[in-house]
């Protein structure tokens, strides 16, 4: 059990455990009895580590807030000695905050003893008090978060096709090629600007975030060369390189991004006396969200929550998340495996607490949710086959976890609640128009039955299909709709376009990059994506428009004609040029932001934007020193971030309102009434494919490839969980390019499963799902329906619950 050290300050101990003598309850049992549990095991926790796996809606910040204020008070924390509690945003650390003061003032404790923070706000915390040893300082190092377009990315990928001109012309050469020139032009086009940027960025991402340095990842490379025997391009070879030249480009320019300052933080740690410092500083560590942490920040954790006088004893740690509520993993490293392992481990030692039950939803949308996770495990392993039971088992979906309503007697309030209407309602409308027809039909009725405040939310896969659902809304009669929601004065609150704002400094660099030098064939489709995006020009072959530039934007006497797609862009392409030369440069941001056809607080952020860069480039106003000042505005960031203030999760859930948001961007929350429209088998599970234009390369992404053979290398290491963690053996088994693009498929459907049931376990009340007859074979052209299968989820579900059928028009 942790010691408390040189405590300089001394709290007065509430009645720890005893009921006072007056026979009244003390406050700490007040607080304990209204814990579920598992709750209870976390407030109950004296040391060590345990690992909490908590089902959607069980209390997991609740039962983390109590037990953290009953464990400041246990052991008299202070300002000395802390407890450090994580969390994975920053409005779930000001949340968990709240109550842990809420808890501690129950208490009559004064709010100290404790530090809330993001994982990269420790990490920071940590690596900036000691800039010696993670040799990292602020004033000089710049920030960056980059996507697969930022600067960096783009750099180490021309330096690499310098450096590597053998391996590139391999690249271009595909599985076939006959030398035809636009046809190389084209594949070059595509590996700049597209296969490699990916490739670049998920490895780089996924090497650092797992504590991998270029020289692990050339071990790995080195032994695939001899294990994998259809990897003719010897993809891990390529990331060596990328990622060689990315490290190098970010220390050429003092430039760090978030794994640096994780890494930065270790570094701190591994430094004997600072760590001495740090263990003692920290009593434990209570982290949400675990599923969603990668290896490294576990590591950085774990190493935190080591006891400085007893360094083999387990770390004084708590780990609460929900390994079904993983949504991350095909994006990040945070791979739903480690918190499972880590889970196993505790459980094999008895130090695993489950929190299953559940007060948020209805029995019947409990049981609607229970029965997914049971179909998707049981039918997933086709998925898997050829892999090998181990793998299986430890990828299935989700961990075999049923959520249950809570025991009478539970301290929540209303737990459980009646259902309204059937709980759950799944229909098949004819076409997408009717879906979105019918839903609003639902909700008038829904809000009209009822004078309490409800709340209600349509959860979409992607933000396409949110702009149509809103576009229906605020139009209805042009779809041949009677749809009275505006009408009634029920507000619709669209979360994409009020955050479609934070686009427009990226967009606005994209079109002055290729103002700038048109004859960039990265920068020209840059641009040319913008235009798509925003609806400007067509869809259509954007690498064979931008493998020529010159010819595009000039095209002399003898080239092919264009066609009326390819003139529209080249029209709106000059047209950018022209203004250069017609316009003063400082008036090019709010010209471009009116050919953007930007609404009008998109236009305000842009006369926003335009103003800051005018400042910034007062003394020399060139265009380089524009986009120098724009290209830092895009890629740096601060961590006292945009949104750290706005209380976004009560915008989102307000009653009387419904809200139109992504299944991604819903984690976390909850609404009565919860649509999810779409469900479609192309969307959910949808399928893994190769876009046509890199297809020349094989029947696999690069990039899916890569990734999962790191991550299967790494999977292999068995003491993953633990602080021992950096004995990196390359040998273990490295799956071939073909395991490796099915484990990528597989990867992506278990994700997509997830994020139903994430979404699914949003709803309180009413669970309202559908997939409509005739949907887009694309969501770019929700125009061109045809019949279109159901999601399998969807289809079980309307077999298994046949009574939840409901027939709309
Ligand atoms: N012991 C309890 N007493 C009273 N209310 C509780 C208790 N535990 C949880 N609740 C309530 O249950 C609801 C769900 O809790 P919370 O949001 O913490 O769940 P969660 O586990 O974070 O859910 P999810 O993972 O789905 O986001 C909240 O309204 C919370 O106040």
């Amino acid at each position: 059990m942790p010691q408390n050290s040189d405590l300089s300050e001394t709290r007065t101990t509430p009645e720890v455990t005893a009921t006072p003598d007056n026979g009244r309850e003390s406050p700490w049992e007040r607080i304990r009895r209204g814990l579920r549990p598992g709750q209870r095991q976390m407030a109950d926790w004296q040391g060590g580590s345990l690992a909490v796996s908590a089902v959607p809606g069980a209390g997991k910040s609740k039962g983390m807030a109590d037990a953290a204020a009953l464990t400041i008070a246990r052991s008299q924390l202070n300002h000395r000695r802390q407890l450090v509690v994580v969390t994975f945003t920053r409005s779930a650390a000001a949340n968990i905050k709240v109550r842990i003061r809420q808890a501690l003032e129950t208490l009559g404790l004064p709010a100290y003893g404790f530090n809330v923070n993001t994982l990269h706000g420790l990490a920071l915390n940590i690596a900036t008090q000691h800039p010696e040893q993670s040799g990292l300082s602020l004033e000089e190092a710049t920030l960056i978060a980059p996507n697969q377009s930022h600067r960096a990315i783009a750099h180490c990928v021309e330096r690499w096709i310098a450096e590597h001109p053998y391996r590139y012309q391999q690249l271009i050469e595909g599985q076939s090629f006959d030398g035809e020139e636009t046809e190389r032009l084209r594949r070059q086009s595509v590996l700049r600007t597209d296969v490699l940027p990916a490739l670049a960025h998920t490895v780089i991402h996924e090497s650092k975030s797992s504590g991998l340095l270029p020289e692990d990842l050339l071990a790995l490379a080195e032994a695939s060369q001899t294990r994998v025997p259809d990897d003719d391009y010897e993809i891990l070879a390529i990331a060596v390189g990328l990622y060689r030249e990315y490290q190098q480009f970010l220390r050429s320019r003092q430039l760090i991004d978030y794994d640096d300052m994780i890494l930065a933080a270790l570094r701190v740690l591994r430094e004997p006396s600072t760590c001495q410092i740090w263990q003692e500083r920290v009593y434990a560590v209570f982290e949400d969200e675990a599923q969603d942490s990668s290896p490294l920040q576990s590591q950085l954790l774990e190493l935190l929550a080591t006891d400085a006088n007893n360094r083999d004893a387990p770390p004084n740690l708590i780990r609460v998340g929900d390994p079904n509520q993983a949504i991350n993993s095909t994006f990040t490293p945070a791979d739903p495996i480690y918190f499972r392992r880590f889970c196993q481990h505790c459980e094999s030692r008895g130090l695993l607490a489950t929190m299953d039950r559940a007060g948020r939803s209805s029995p019947m949308i409990i049981e609607a949710a229970n029965f997914t996770l049971d179909w998707v495990n049981e039918h997933y392993p086709r998925a898997l086959q050829g892999l090998g039971t181990a793998i299986v088992e430890e990828a299935l979906p989700f961990r075999a976890q049923h959520i249950h309503p809570v025991d009478p007697g539970d301290p929540q309030k209303g737990a459980n609640p009646a259902p309204t209407g059937l709980g759950l309602e799944l229909c098949a409308p004819r076409d997408i128009y009717a879906t979105v027809g019918a839903i609003a039909r639902r909700i008038v009725e829904l809000f009209s039955h009822t004078s309490e405040p409800r709340s209600a939310a349509i959860l979409v896969r992607e933000n396409r299909q949110g702009r149509l659902i809103q576009e229906i809304f605020s139009n209805p009669k042009a779809y041949g709709l009677d749809c009275e929601l505006l009408d009634r004065g029920i507000p619709v609150y669209d979360v994409a376009a009020n955050e479609r704002l934070s686009h427009v400094p990226g967009e606005i660099l994209a079109l002055l990059n290729f103002i700038d030098r048109p004859h960039s064939p990265q920068y020209l489709k840059e641009a040319l994506r913008v235009l798509v995006k925003r609806q400007r020009i067509q869809a259509q072959d954007l690498d064979r428009l931008a493998s020529r530039p010159e010819q595009f934007l000039y095209p002399g006497p003898l080239a092919p004609t264009q066609s009326p797609s390819e003139l529209d862009a080249r029209g709106f392409c000059t047209r950018l040029l022209d203004a250069r030369i017609a316009l003063p440069i400082y008036q090019l941001i709010s010209f471009i932001a009116v050919e953007l056809d930007y609404n009008p607080s998109e236009l305000a952020t842009a006369d926003k934007l335009g103003e800051r860069v005018s400042r910034q480039t007062a003394r020399s106003r060139s265009m380089a020193s524009i986009l120098e000042v724009l290209n830092e505005i895009v890629a740096s960031e601060s961590f006292e971030g945009v949104d750290a203030d706005r209380d976004t999760e009560s915008i989102y859930t307000r009653s009387g309102q419904v809200t139109i948001v992504t299944m991604h961007k819903a984690k976390g929350l909850d609404w009565d009434y919860v649509f999810i429209p779409f469900l479609h088998e192309n969307t959910i599970p949808g399928q893994s494919w190769v876009p046509p234009q890199a297809q020349f390369l094989g029947e696999f992404t690069l990039s899916e490839v890569a990734r999962a053979q790191i991550r299967a290398s790494l999977h292999g290491q068995k003491q993953f969980y633990s602080r021992r963690l950096g004995d990196f053996d390359p040998t273990t088994a490295i799956p071939s390019v073909r395991e490796s693009w099915q484990q990528a498929a597989a990867l992506k459907m278990a994700e997509e499963y997830r994020l139903l049931y994430v979404a699914m376990t949003r709803a309180r009340r009413l669970l309202w799902m559908s997939a409509a007859v005739q949907a887009p074979f694309t969501w770019s052209k929700p125009e061109n329906l045809q019949q279109q299968k159901p999601c399998p989820v969807f289809a079980a579900l309307a077999k298994h619950f046949p009574e939840s059928v409901v027939t709309v028009d």
